[in-house]
C-alpha cells in the first residue's frame, strides 16, 4: 500500500519538493511499512513559504468576508464529497480505524470550515460613548500565523486551525506532525481547488527545527500548536520572547468521575470512547476513571465484558473497532508506563503486545490505581484506562484537581445540582457531563493549567486570530494646559 504525495510540501498554491531536506518516512501502523516518503523543509522552502504568506494576507484581508465564508464553505462541501478516500488517507497516516476515520476526523474538518465561513461576515467591533467623544473597535486579523500539528488528528487538526485563521483574514503556514504528514497536503489542495488564493495555506514539512524556525521567524504574528506539554514550554518561549500571541492544546490526565446513581452502561460507554477510542492517543481522554466504591465492582466487570469484546484488526476493514499505535515510539512509552504501573501495584487486565508487523497492544484496564502511581499522574497517550475507587464528593474534587494539567473532565450522575456543582469546582477547560469527548465546532475546546492557552472552535477562536484596534474620536475642540 502507498500513498505517494505529489510532493512534500504545499506552498503558494502548489505542491513543491526540495529532496536536500531530510527524508521523512511515512509508516503505515498496521504493517509497519513504508508507504511514502517525504522531505523536511529546507530554508528555501520555509522561506518561500512565509513569503508567499505574507504577500497573499495583504489582499484576503481587503477581500470582502462574505467571500472569504464562501471560500471555507466550497471547501468543507469538496471535502465531504470525498469524505472516504480522505478516511482512507488519515488511516494510511495513523492507523487509526476506518470506522473511525469515516466520521470524525474529515467531517470533523469540514464542520470547521463551515462553521468558520458562515461566522466570516460576522466580525465585528463595538462602539462606546465618552460625553460627545465616543470610540469604535475594529478586530483586525494579525497577519501571518503558523499552525503545528500532532500526531493523532492531522486532518481535524489542518482544519480547526486553518479555519478561523483564514476566515478571520489572516494567512497561515501549517506543519504537520513528521509521523503523520499526509493529511495536511490533501487539506492544502482542496482549499486552494475551492478558490482560496495562493500562498494563504502552505503546508511544509519536518521536526523541530523547521517547527521553531517557522514560531521565530519576524513575519509570523501568532502561533497555535497542539501538541505535547514539553513542547508547548519550548514553543511559547520562542514565541514569548518575541511578543506573539499563541494558542497551545497540550497534554492532559483529565478525570473521569462516576458517581453511584449514574446510569451505569452509560458511564462504561463514556470510559470507553474517553479511553481507547483512537486507541487512547487523544488529549482529552479521561484516563483517570474514579468510581464510587458501591459501583466499583459492577462498573469494572461491565467494563471488562465490553473492552473484552473489541474488535482488534484490519484498520482498513470498517468492521474493526480498534487499530494499532500511530508510533512505534508511542507504543514503547505505554509499554514502558504499563510496566511502571505493575511494579507500583496496579492490576493490569488487557495491555497485551500483539505478535505481528505494525505497532499493535490491546486495551489496557488497570485496577487498583492509586493516585500516587506514575500512570496516575503522567500522561501516557495511549489504550491505558485507570480506575481509581473513591467515597465522598468532596474528595474526588480534590483528587480530580490534583494535577499540574487542566484539559477536559467527564462527570456521570443523574443528581442534576450534583452534576453541575461538580463541573463548576473541577479546574479543566471542557467538561462533558453524561457525555464524553464531542467536541462539536460550536463549542469552545481547549485547557487550563499546563494543558494549554486558548480555545479552539466557537467564536472565541475568531477573537484569538484576530486583534482589537481601537479608534477614539475626539468631537470637541481640543484644550491644553499650555
Ligand atoms: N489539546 C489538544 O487539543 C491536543 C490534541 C492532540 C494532541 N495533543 C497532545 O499532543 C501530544 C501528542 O502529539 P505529539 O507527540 O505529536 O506532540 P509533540 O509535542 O511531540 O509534537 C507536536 C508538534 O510539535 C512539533 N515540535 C516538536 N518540537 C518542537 C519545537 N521545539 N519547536 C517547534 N515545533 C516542535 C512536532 O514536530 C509536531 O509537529 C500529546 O501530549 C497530546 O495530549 C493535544
Amino acid at each position: 500500500m502507498r500513498a505517494r504525495p505529489s510532493a512534500s510540501h504545499f506552498v503558494d498554491g502548489r505542491p513543491v519538493e526540495d529532496d536536500a531536506g531530510d527524508p521523512i518516512d511515512v509508516i503505515y501502523p498496521a504493517t509497519g511499512e513504508v508507504v511514502a516518503r517525504v522531505h523536511a523543509a529546507t530554508d528555501a522552502v520555509i522561506e518561500t513559504a512565509l513569503a508567499s504568506a505574507a504577500r497573499a494576507q495583504r489582499e484576503w484581508a481587503e477581500t470582502d468576508p462574505a467571500e472569504r465564508g464562501r471560500v471555507l464553505r466550497r471547501a468543507a462541501d469538496i471535502i465531504r464529497t470525498r469524505n472516504r478516500a480522505l478516511s482512507e488517507l488519515e488511516t494510511l497516516d495513523t492507523g487509526k480505524p476506518l470506522s473511525e476515520t469515516l466520521v470524525a476526523d474529515a467531517s470533523s474538518g469540514a464542520d470547521a470550515l463551515e462553521y468558520f465561513g458562515g461566522l466570516a461576515a460576522d466580525v465585528t467591533g463595538q462602539t462606546m460613548r465618552f460625553g460627545q467623544d465616543w470610540a469604535y473597535t475594529i478586530r483586525r486579523p494579525l497577519g501571518v500565523c503558523v499552525g503545528i500539528g500532532a500526531w493523532n488528528y492531522p486532518t481535524q487538526i489542518a482544519c480547526w486551525k486553518a479555519a478561523p485563521a483564514l476566515a478571520a483574514g489572516n494567512a497561515m503556514v501549517f506543519k504537520p506532525s513528521e509521523a503523520t504528514p499526509l493529511c495536511a497536503l490533501k487539506v492544502a489542495e482542496i482549499l486552494v481547488e475551492a478558490g482560496l488564493p495562493a500562498g494563504l495555506f502552505n503546508v511544509v514539512q519536518g521536526r523541530a527545527p523547521q517547527g521553531s524556525a517557522l514560531v521565530a521567524d519576524a513575519r509570523v504574528a501568532k502561533v497555535s500548536l497542539t501538541g505535547s506539554v514539553p513542547t508547548g514550554r519550548k514553543v511559547a518561549a520562542i514565541a514569548g520572547e518575541r511578543i506573539k500571541s499563541v494558542t497551545m492544546e497540550l497534554g492532559g490526565k483529565s478525570p473521569f468521575i462516576v458517581f453511584p446513581d449514574a446510569d451505569l452502561d452509560s458511564a462504561v460507554s463514556g470510559a470507553i470512547n474517553a479511553n481507547f477510542y483512537s486507541s487512547g492517543q487523544v488529549c482529552s481522554n479521561g484516563t483517570r476513571v474514579f468510581v464510587h466504591e458501591d459501583v466499583l465492582e459492577e462498573f469494572t466487570r461491565r467494563l471488562r465484558v465490553r473492552t473484552e469484546g473489541a474488535r482488534i484488526g484490519d484498520p482498513m476493514d470498517e468492521a474493526t473497532d480498534f487499530g494499532p499505535m500511530t508510533t512505534e515510539a508511542q507504543l514503547r512509552v505505554v509499554e514502558r508506563h504499563l510496566a511502571t504501573a505493575r511494579e507500583e501495584g496496579a492490576t493490569v487486565l488487557g495491555g497485551e503486545r500483539l505478535d505481528r508487523p505494525g505497532f499493535w497492544i490491546t486495551p489496557a484496564i488497570l485496577a487498583g490505581v492509586r493516585d500516587e502511581m506514575t500512570v496516575a499522574r503522567e500522561e501516557v497517550f495511549g489504550p491505558v484506562l485507570s480506575i481509581l475507587a473513591f467515597r465522598e464528593e468532596g474528595e474526588v474534587l480534590g483528587r480530580a484537581n490534583a494535577t499540574p494539567f487542566g484539559l477536559s473532565a467527564g462527570v456521570f450522575t443523574r443528581d442534576l445540582a450534583r452534576a453541575h456543582r461538580v463541573a463548576a469546582a473541577l479546574e479543566a477547560g471542557t467538561i462533558w457531563i453524561n457525555q464524553y469527548n464531542l467536541t462539536p465546532a460550536g463549542m469552545p475546546f481547549g485547557g487550563s493549567k499546563a494543558s494549554g492557552i486558548g480555545r479552539e472552535n466557537a467564536r472565541v477562536a475568531l477573537d484569538q486570530f484576530t486583534e482589537v484596534q481601537t479608534v477614539y474620536v475626539g468631537m470637541s475642540p481640543v484644550e491644553a494646559a499650555f
